[in-house]
Order: C-alpha cells, then sequence, then structure tokens
C-alpha cells in the first residue's frame, strides 16, 4: 500500500513538473506576439482567442488541476488519463488537451461517477460516451508543489472502494471570512444541480450546509461557459438577504474565473429601479420587533403584512387596481381643440383600447396625446385664414394640456398611495375591480401613515415595481439571462412572480431552506407557493439532505433542536461522518458568563490556525451589551454585526442569532440558551437550529439557570 501510495505521487509530481513546463513555455510562447491593436476584424478575434489563453494560463499555472479520471471509452484499446482543472488549457502546438475544464461534459463524469465496477457514461454533444473508470485520483496542488494524492477508486486494487476520505480532508479545514470554492470536491447529488439545463426555473430545498449558496454559484459559471453563446455575465444576477452575505460570497466567482455578475439585495434592487423616489422605513426597528423575546412578537400569520402584500391574492388586486384604472383613465369628454372642432371620445377610446393595446399603461398615454396632437395639426392645415390659424394654434396646445391633466398620469408610488387614500376617487377605483379582497385595516392605516413620509416597508417594493412594469412595461435588454434567489424561503411569490418578469424563459436557480425560515413573516410556508409561478414542464425540484459544514455531534444536535419543536421538521439533515467534539450545553452564571467567554476566546485564540468564532445572542440589543462588556473584559478585538452592515470580518463576532444565516463559522458559542429566550415554538426552534448550523468544528450553549426545553430533555 505505502509503496503504491509513493508511486502514485512520484507519478504525479512527474506529470505536474512535465505539464507546467509545457504550460509556462506556451505562456511564453503567447506572451511573444505582439498585442494586435489595429482594426482588421479577423486580427481582433486571433488577438481576443491569444489572450484568453493567455488569462487561462496565468490563472491555472499555480494549481493546474485537482482531479485525474482514467477512463476507457468503448472501442477503444486503453483508458486514457484526463486531468481536470478550473480551466481547460491547451496544448501549445495541437489543439488536445492538457487539462479539462471541470465544466467541460467530459469532467462531469469525475463528479457523477460514485464507483462501481459497471460501466460508466457522460452526455456530450454528440451523444452518450459510454465506457469504464479505472482510476478516479484527487491531487492536492498549491502554488506548484504537489501536497497530496488520493485515490478514491482504483479498478486495479481490491482494497480500494469510493471513500469520502479526500472530502473530508476538505472539510477539516478551518476557514477564514470568505466562502470558497469546491470545484475539487463536487458530489454527484450537487453536480446534478450545477448541470441542470438553463431553462428550467429549480427550486432547491436543501438542509443548512447542504451546499445551496456553493453550488448556485457554481451553477452560474457552468451555464456560462456552456451556453456561452447565449448568456453573458453581466446579464446574470444573484439576489441574496443582505449586503454582508454578498460580501461574504464575493470570493466565489473570481475564483471561478467569473466576473461581472450583478449581485444585489431585492431591496437595493428595487429601490434603484424606483429611482429612489421611496425610502425604505427603518429596516433595523422592524427586525427587533420581529425578533423581540416573549408575548408581544406578532404572529407570522397570513395577516402580517409581509405575507399578505406578499401574496399572489395581492398581486391581484394591484392588477384590478390596474385594470380599473385603464377602464377610467381615458376621458370620457369628446376633445375639441377649439370651438366648432371635435375629436369624439369613443374614437381616442379606439385608439387606446384597441391601436395601442399592447403597450404600457403610460406610453399608451403618450402615444395617444401625441396622436391627438397630430390629428389637431392636420385639422389645423386645413384652416386656411392666417389669424385664425394662429388662435387655433394656441388654443389646441393649451386645451391639450388640460386634456392631458384630465388623464392622470402617474408615478409608481403616486399610484400605490392613492390606493391606500380613504377618499373618493380610491373608494371609486376599489369598487371598480376590488374582486373582494379587503385589505385589513391596521395594514391599510400603516401603509398610508409610512406614504405621507414617501416611504414603504420592503414587502410594498415588489407591488411598485409591478405598477412600473405595468406603467412602462420591462425593455428585453433589461431582462436577466438568469436569476439566483438565494435564501429564497424568505422571499414572498410576489417579489418571485415579479421576476419571472424579469428574467428570461423562467430560468432560475432558487434555493433555500424551510427550517431555517426565520423570516415566516415575509417568507414562504411551502415551497409550492412559488413552485406553482411556474408550468409543471419548465420547473424542477431538488433536495439536498446531506450537510457538509458542520460535525456530526453538531448536526445531531441541531436536529434534536428540531425534533423538540411542537411541529414535525420538513427534512432532518444527514451529516457526512465527520466526528468532532461532543456539543457542550453549560450551565454559568449571570456574573460568570463574561469571564466565561472571555475563556473560550482565549482558547481559540491560542489555537494555531484561529480561524473565526461567533458568539450568538438572542437579540440585537443583547448583542450591543456583550459586546460592550467583553471589550471591558480587555477581550481585544471582537467584531459586533448589526442590521446593515456591509463587510463580514472574520475573527471573533458578536451577533444576534438572525444575522448569523448564510454564514459559517469554524466556533460558535451561543448565550441565553434557556426556556425564555427559545422557548418551545416553531420558531424558536428555528432560531436555536439556525445558530447552530452555523457552527464548523465547535458548538458550545449556555444558560443560567434552566435550559431551554429545545435543547435538552
Ligand atoms: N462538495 C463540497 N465539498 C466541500 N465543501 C463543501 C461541499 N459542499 C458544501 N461544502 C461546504 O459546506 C459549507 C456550507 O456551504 P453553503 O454555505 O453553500 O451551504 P448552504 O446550504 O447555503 O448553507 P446554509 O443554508 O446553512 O446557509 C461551506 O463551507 C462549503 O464550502
Amino acid at each position: 500500500m505505502e509503496t503504491a501510495l509513493h508511486q502514485a505521487y512520484q507519478e504525479e509530481l512527474a506529470h505536474l513538473e512535465q505539464t507546467i513546463r509545457e504550460m509556462e513555455d506556451h505562456l511564453a510562447r503567447l506572451e511573444a506576439v505582439p498585442r494586435y491593436t489595429g482594426q482588421d476584424v479577423s486580427e481582433q478575434v486571433l488577438e481576443s482567442i491569444r489572450e484568453t489563453k493567455r488569462r487561462n494560463l496565468a490563472q491555472a499555472t499555480p494549481e493546474p488541476y485537482f482531479g485525474r479520471l482514467d477512463f476507457q471509452e468503448e472501442g477503444k484499446p486503453e483508458p486514457t488519463p484526463m486531468y481536470i482543472g478550473k480551466f481547460g488549457v491547451e496544448k501549445a502546438d495541437s489543439p488536445e488537451l492538457l487539462v479539462i475544464d471541470w465544466r467541460a461534459p467530459a469532467a462531469s463524469l469525475f463528479y457523477s461517477f460514485t464507483g462501481g465496477r459497471d460501466a460508466a457514461s457522460y452526455e456530450s454533444p454528440d451523444g452518450t460516451v459510454a465506457g469504464l473508470v479505472y482510476l478516479k485520483r484527487n491531487l492536492v496542488i498549491r502554488k506548484q508543489i504537489l501536497q497530496r494524492v488520493v485515490d478514491t477508486f482504483d479498478r486495479e486494487s481490491d482494497a480500494m472502494a469510493v471513500t469520502d476520505e479526500f472530502l473530508l480532508y476538505r472539510l477539516g479545514e478551518n476557514k477564514d471570512n470568505k466562502l470558497r470554492d469546491i470545484v475539487s470536491t463536487i458530489q454527484a447529488e450537487q453536480d446534478a444541480i450545477i448541470r441542470a439545463g438553463k431553462n428550467d426555473a429549480l427550486v432547491i430545498q436543501g438542509v443548512a450546509g447542504s451546499g445551496k449558496t456553493t453550488v448556485a454559484l457554481h451553477r452560474l459559471a457552468f451555464l456560462l461557459y456552456q451556453y456561452r453563446d447565449q448568456v453573458k455575465a453581466e446579464k446574470m444576477i444573484i439576489f441574496a438577504p443582505n449586503r454582508m452575505f454578498l460580501d461574504y460570497i464575493s470570493g466565489v466567482l473570481p475564483e471561478l474565473g467569473v466576473g461581472h455578475i450583478q449581485q444585489t439585495t431585492f431591496t437595493d434592487w428595487a429601490l434603484e429601479l424606483l429611482e429612489d423616489e421611496v425610502s425604505l422605513a427603518d429596516s433595523g426597528e422592524r427586525l427587533n420587533r420581529w425578533f423581540q423575546v416573549g408575548a408581544d412578537r406578532p404572529a407570522a400569520d397570513d395577516t402580517a403584512p409581509g405575507r399578505f402584500k406578499g401574496s399572489i391574492r395581492y398581486m391581484h388586486w394591484i392588477d384590478s387596481m390596474l385594470r380599473a384604472y385603464e377602464a377610467q383613465a381615458v376621458p370620457t369628454e369628446p376633445f375639441s381643440p377649439w370651438e366648432g372642432k371635435k375629436l369624439p371620445a369613443a374614437i381616442v377610446k379606439q385608439w387606446y383600447d384597441v391601436e395601442n393595446k399592447h403597450e404600457p399603461l403610460m406610453k399608451r398615454r403618450e402615444r395617444v396625446l401625441a396622436r391627438m396632437k397630430r390629428w389637431a395639426e392636420m385639422e389645423l392645415d386645413k384652416v386656411w385664414e392666417v389669424h385664425l390659424r394662429k388662435e387655433y394654434k394656441k388654443k389646441l396646445t393649451t386645451r391639450l394640456r388640460e386634456y392631458g391633466k384630465r388623464w392622470t398620469a402617474y408615478s409608481p408610488f403616486a399610484f400605490y398611495k392613492e390606493l391606500f387614500q380613504p377618499e373618493a376617487e380610491a373608494a371609486a377605483l376599489v369598487r371598480a375591480g376590488s374582486d373582494g379582497l379587503a385589505i385589513p385595516e391596521p395594514i391599510r392605516e400603516q401603509t398610508r401613515l409610512l406614504a405621507k413620509k414617501k416611504m414603504v416597508q420592503p414587502e410594498d417594493l415588489a407591488p411598485l415595481l409591478y405598477i412600473r412594469e405595468r406603467f412602462h412595461g420591462i425593455p428585453g435588454d433589461h431582462r436577466f439571462d438568469h436569476t439566483v434567489i438565494d435564501e429564497a424561503q424568505d422571499f414572498s411569490p410576489f417579489q418571485v412572480a415579479l421576476l419571472s418578469h424579469h428574467t428570461k424563459n423562467g430560468s432560475f436557480t432558487i434555493l433555500g431552506d424551510l427550517s431555517q425560515g426565520i423570516h415566516a413573516y415575509q417568507g414562504i410556508h411551502r415551497w409550492e407557493e412559488l413552485l406553482d409561478l411556474f408550468a409543471p414542464e419548465q420547473r424542477g425540484f431538488f433536495t439536498l439532505n446531506r450537510s457538509y459544514r458542520s460535525t456530526t455531534e453538531i448536526i445531531q444536535f441541531a436536529n434534536s433542536v428540531l425534533q423538540r419543536a411542537p411541529e414535525e421538521p420538513p427534512a432532518l439533515a444527514v451529516p457526512v461522518f465527520r466526528s468532532g467534539d461532543e456539543v457542550e450545553l453549560e450551565q454559568v452564571p449571570g456574573a460568570a458568563l463574561v469571564p466565561r467567554l472571555v475563556e473560550e476566546i482565549a482558547r481559540f485564540r491560542a489555537k494555531q490556525e484561529a480561524g473565526t468564532l461567533a458568539i450568538l445572542t438572542r437579540t440585537e440589543s443583547g448583542s450591543t451589551v456583550l459586546h460592550e462588556a467583553l471589550l471591558q473584559a480587555g477581550c481585544g478585538q471582537v467584531h459586533r454585526i448589526s442590521s446593515g452592515q456591509q463587510h463580514y470580518e472574520g475573527g471573533v463576532s458578536v451577533l444576534p442569532v438572525y444575522m448569523a444565516k448564510g454564514l459559517e463559522f469554524d466556533t460558535v458559542l451561543i448565550v441565553d440558551v434557556d426556556p425564555v429566550h427559545y422557548e418551545r415554538t416553531t420558531w424558536d426552534a428555528k432560531l436555536l437550529y439556525v445558530g447552530c448550523t452555523r457552527a464548523l468544528h465547535e458548538l458550545k450553549l449556555f444558560y443560567e439557570t434552566e435550559p431551554s426545553p429545545l435543547a435538552f430533555g
């Protein structure tokens, strides 16, 4: 065994040296060709090909590949080794490949092959390619140095079967403050999602730590490779829950050689499209209200403003209001540009209802008014008396302006605001098309009060954009080639329906976890709420149940939290077998908590590779107080993460548990795990579950007198 490993290492060392020599030689030759800056189109194309090769070679040389697969295609005399890396690299003087891009069809076998002696196959543009796998090997190369060779399958050896050894080695590493790519260890169930076709709306329910975010980012890189003639990076967009999270994931795409993909939050995107006509009511205050401890917390049912205004029923209500406006907008009197001349109202209506029917509402208005002007000018040309013509022209301008005023042009916000006014006009609109939906009085009142200050809540943004779309349309070139929605359990059906209008061909990756639905006052409660927005043949539903982030002990503990909740959990995470320390639930009297945490931080910092540690509090005010106390206790640099945070610094952080969603830390310490802060409710169970599943290697929970019923018993 030892000898075999040694031989494999020597063989790979020689191959690596040879590959690097060839790559460096190739790069030197390309660098020697002077950059073409002239106007000849074919020369420009050749230069751009050379430039891509230069870039790929420069990016690939430090770590040219991470995997090797020996595959004997049916009909071929012997197996051929394929080396798989982040970037495809050709030989200098032939189109033969030194390294295959991980996204290429042949490379898919490296991920989908999970062992066994039977024939394996992959799909290529020319059809299915079948054959036998002889060897699957993982290689770790850092800065051109071969660090590790691990065979996960060897047909020649009886001792070997596919194991997770290499995956476990990668998972055991400490993390810094950024999410990383996983190209070398993508698992078969993740690969199926990454390589799914472009024109499907994929909805992925994945347990905490199952790699949803990571998989979505790899999928973008795949789509850009596979459909390079149809999709452009700058036409793809990722929606993430907050700016700090965007900062946290910002490293993955550049690592995969992909740039220029738009990354935003729904709020930022919407406010920009609305040209900042409105501002958002204080989001920190809103979070504090929803995440407060005790009986005053509002119910997260369908009457919660976010659920109500995020529903498709509400979208239909807005629709009916727009229809009412459409029906009533055109003045009913004829247009008279001057005495004695009339354009019958029926003709104006005909121009509006028939000729411009397919235009958005405000464009229709503009077009009809322009048409009326043209009609009047033509009539004016028939007037021969010069003095009358002059007089009529003046009148025409004034009367057209007055007519235009009677035909109200709204901005999206002005229109939306009207819908909540008790006054006559809104009442008329309501009568004309309310479709029976009664807006609960508290919601109406709150919307009205905020609107007076030109403010809205996050759940008003989708309706506002919807109105904007109906008023002005969405230009074709403003639509996205692909849209990713991360933490989609916090999105409303209205938001997703709206985004589907902004996305070509229903090309979506929508991912989330219902067990982490801690914003249930605005998000979905079942995936069907989103799936039903897409035609059955155009959607796909995937589940990821294996959790890669945390140790077995942590996952088992987190699962037990969900199981102690009153409601049955949707799906429990299955840990990858990576064992670590037991989860600790520790009683610490109030005054002793800060010294105890200081001790934990010191112990953590003393480790060779310290990584990241988070202390999770139940509320934002709790983290402010604790952060201050830790600083007072001389704990050194500790970051406090609050809502509105832009960057994630790593190191030691104190934050409310709901802000930790999507992030991960080597060590997690959760305080106040008692019956007051974490009651036996489904909601609190989800919160505590989110907290526990942030930990990669170590999890400790603290309580003062009695542990939370969700953590014990
Ligand atoms: N195939 C894999 N190989 C190595 N690491 C992986 C793999 N899949 C996931 N991971 C790691 O697991 C961790 C969790 O990944 P990620 O944050 O994408 O999961 P998630 O499902 O979005 O999590 P959550 O819902 O809890 O926020 C990351 O550290 C990621 O690198």
